[in-house]
């Protein structure tokens, strides 16, 4: 076991050798004091005779970070193997495992590790492994049987995220499978898979990993044990066949609940206000606060400064951040730090903080009561993202993110009697999403009749119809719905939207694979352009008092145009996506020029640099060169990770990767080719209507088509906020649809 022991500590007393014993000493004492402790060996028991555990405790009880914990010490990760936990989250993946890792005095990577997309911490040595419900869904492509894990912990089950709920039914059958022999051959071809989510050839019990080895073998069975705080245990139970459910009773810290008298007209002033109340009027302690959204935290956090100009000097002391899904994740994890001494943390958040994490500090939590949340209709094929109030099980997530290390407060700013009125549960994001991605990854998993999966809750037939029909028509199925060779297989393997998956394989035939895999690895990633918070600091507002939130809404506005502006030097009049190529071409020459003398430090820091000045993200760059190909990441001293190089990926499945060069033709040819479904044709009035499906939409403002508006285009995405907006478009020929897409265009004709 690695020391922690910070070597060279010299001091005796006071120094940091006695602050990292205390430290120790007092994870030590609360992990025993946190309510799963008294019931470690019953729960080990209950593990030990039951195959499937359903485990239901109070926020805060223990149940991410100690069962992992107890299940290793108990015996479970013998022969190698290793107990994995899901998380709905990255973040909370990511600092769960941290948490766990420090506990255990651990380095991160070593017994204790997490995987998320882009972000790999294991080693051969890791024994507790936190990853994304996503992440898992796609080990289990390759190694069907995942039997690398004796335990699978399914963690905030009750999220029912699209990825848990395809997880339970695979696990599900996953167990059985392993239950007897095991006589059915896998349906990919194991043999291809790459970077180490296959079976270590080495290890036996992992051995049964290649296609052949399987046949006949044994494999110890597989734990399951779904877990949450929230949960309808019984919806599980009646899932699971009468599984085993144990409520581990008690939280560790009370948390109040304050709820506003009468509803509020303007929640986002009542936030600030209770921010203000908490900071000026309450004892110590940090404050969380649960927003909708990037823009509306945006607005929030500069109102927060604003606000505190008009401050007595000494009561100034409120460090604002923010944390949202497209912030850098270094930024994310500045939450996480405590608040410079003096001063009160305010944590601005989506809902990406609601499960699992523990933020060290957090007393108050400030719930408005409102999530954004997908929603999908089947018949216009569009996706979007509207505000709608949260459920009880969302409300009560929230509120546990106070009383983990003390008692808590929550103030739901709204009244009592609307709690009551909420929905128990979060609509399953199955039932409310676009499932082409879904259905293209239980085919390649063998699961031929999508309807009759095993769902714990079926999705609409209307939309796995639509979604049948959107592969059949890519060409990534059968007459008889089965995974079509060659495209169908080298699609599912390809970790992507269906689209793009199938953009890359039609351009190896239009000679410009090298752009399309550009074009893939940017539109993959975090919105590319942004807008930072140092620029927004610079809105000069004199008197807060005066100013209305709809100034600071105009105040972030302006600067999303600043933004565009930066955006021109890159922007091409064929659309965002030469755009984005020209971007990654820019960063590349960049990195190339910086790189001489291996100098990585320079390198890097020459990149943020330009990052910033052009207002680009520059993690989103970094991640969009770290799928593209692992040179660079290697380079930047960054692992390989599983099988995201998606450059490495269609090499192998031998497409032919060239340039179109300047001949852009080529490349906007091939993206009609692909993305023929989201072509739309200019209206009188300037709008566009979508031809497959008649919907009435508008060019997003961050576009370079924006103000050019051609006559016909191809789109990445449609979403709806206000408006009905598409996303990076293209400019294209109509008369190339029902050339390059007859399947599609002749048949609608
Ligand atoms: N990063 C951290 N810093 C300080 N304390 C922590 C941290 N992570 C966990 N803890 C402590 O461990 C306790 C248990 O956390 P854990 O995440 O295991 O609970 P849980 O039952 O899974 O809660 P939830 O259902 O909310 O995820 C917390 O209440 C807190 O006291």
């Amino acid at each position: 076991m690695p020391s922690m022991d910070p070597a060279g500590s010299k001091d005796s007393n006071g120094g940091p050798k006695a602050d990292f014993f205390a430290r120790k000493q007092r994870i030590a004492q609360q992990r025993k004091s946190l309510p799963i402790a008294s019931v470690e060996k019953r729960l080990m028991d209950e593990v030990r005779s039951h195959d499937i555990l359903i485990i239901v405790g109070e926020t805060g009880s223990g149940k991410t970070t100690q069962l992992p914990q107890y299940l290793f010490n108990a015996g479970f990760c013998r022969d190698g193997k290793i107990i994995g936990i899901t998380q709905p989250r990255r973040v909370a993946a990511v600092s769960v495992a941290k948490r766990v890792a420090e506990e255990c005095g651990v380095e991160m990577g070593q017994r204790v590790g997490y995987s998320i997309r882009f972000d790999d911490m294991t080693s051969s040595s890791t024994r507790i492994k936190y990853m994304t419900d996503g992440l898992l869904l796609r080990e289990a492509l390759l190694d069907k049987y995942l039997s690398k894990y004796s335990v699978i912990i399914v963690d905030e089950a009750h999220e029912r995220t699209v990825d848990t709920d395809v997880l339970l039914g695979i696990l599900k059958s996953v167990q059985k499978a392993r239950s007897g022999p095991i006589n059915q051959l896998p349906n990919i071809d194991h043999t291809k898979a790459k970077n180490g989510v296959v079976i270590d050839k080495e290890n036996d019990s992992q051995r049964a990993g290649s296609l052949n080895r399987y046949q006949g073998l044994k494999l110890s069975p597989l734990k399951l044990i779904i877990m949450s705080a929230s949960l309808d245990a019984r919806g599980f139970f009646e899932y699971f066949g009468g599984a085993r459910a144990v409520h581990v009773q008690g939280r560790q810290f009370p948390v109040d609940i304050f709820y506003t008298k009468a509803p509020e007209t303007d929640y986002l002033d009542a936030t600030l206000i209770t921010i203000f109340q908490i900071h000026l009027e309450e004892g110590a302690g940090d404050v969380l606060v649960f927003l909708t959204g990037q823009e509306e935290i945006e607005s929030v956090e500069r109102l927060v400064l604003e606000k505190l100009k008009q401050l007595p000097e000494e009561k100034r002391k409120l460090k604002v951040l923010p944390i949202y899904s497209s912030l850098p994740s270094e930024k994310q994890m500045q939450v996480f730090m405590p608040a410079p001494i003096g001063f009160r943390k305010v944590i601005l958040a989506t809902n990406i903080a609601e499960t699992s994490v523990t933020i060290p500090g957090i007393k108050y939590v400030i719930d408005p009561g409102l999530v954004k949340a997908r929603t999908y209709s089947a018949h216009t094929g569009m996706e979007s993202l509207v505000v709608v109030p949260t459920s009880k099980a969302q409300a009560l997530q929230r509120s546990g993110r106070a009383g983990r290390e003390g008692p808590g407060k929550c103030f739901r700013l709204y009244p009592e009697r609307e709690f009551e009125k909420l929905s128990d549960s979060t609509v399953p994001e199955i039932k409310r999403c676009n499932l082409s991605k879904v259905v293209l990854q239980l085919k390649a998993l063998g699961v031929d009749d999508i309807i009759g999966f095993d769902f714990m809750e079926k999705p609409l037939r209307e939309a796995v119809i639509k979604s049948l029909e959107l592969l059949a028509l890519l060409g990534a199925l059968t007459e008889e719905s089965r995974l079509s060779k060659p495209v169908g297989h080298q699609m599912a393997r390809l970790p992507l939207d269906p689209t793009h998956a199938k953009a890359l394989i039609l351009a190896s035939q239009f000679n410009c694979l090298e752009e399309m895999l550009i074009t893939v690895a940017m539109l993959s990633v975090e919105s590319i352009f942004y807008v930072p918070r140092e620029k927004l600091e610079e809105v000069a507002v004199d008197n807060l008092f005066q100013m209305h939130v709809a100034c600071v809404l105009a105040a972030v506005r302006f600067y999303i145009k600043c933004a565009r502006t930066a955006a021109k030097c890159f922007s091409s009049l064929e659309g965002d996506h030469v755009t984005l190529i020209n971007v990654y071409r820019a960063s590349d020459d960049l990195f190339e020029k910086s790189k001489i003398g291996n100098n990585r430090e320079k390198a890097e820091k020459d990149m943020r640099k330009w990052c910033k000045e052009n207002f680009i993200n520059s993690r989103s760059v970094r991640q969009a060169r770290d799928i593209h190909r692992q040179a660079t990441s290697s380079f930047l001293g960054l692992k390989p990770k599983y099988d995201w190089q998606i450059r490495e990926n269609v090499e192998q499945m031998g497409l032919h990767v060239a340039s179109c060069g300047d001949d852009m033709l080529q490349f906007r040819r091939c993206l009609a080719a692909a993305f023929f479904l989201n072509a739309a044709l200019k209206q009188p009035d300037g709008t566009y209507r979508v031809l497959s499906s008649g919907q009435s939409v508008q060019i997003h403002p961050s576009s370079v088509l924006f103000r050019t508006k051609p006559d016909c285009l191809i789109f990445d995405e449609l979403v709806r906020t206000n408006h009905n907006y598409i996303r990076n478009v293209s400019r294209v020929d109509y008369l190339w649809l029902p050339e390059l897409a007859p399947q599609y265009y002749t048949l609608k004709e």
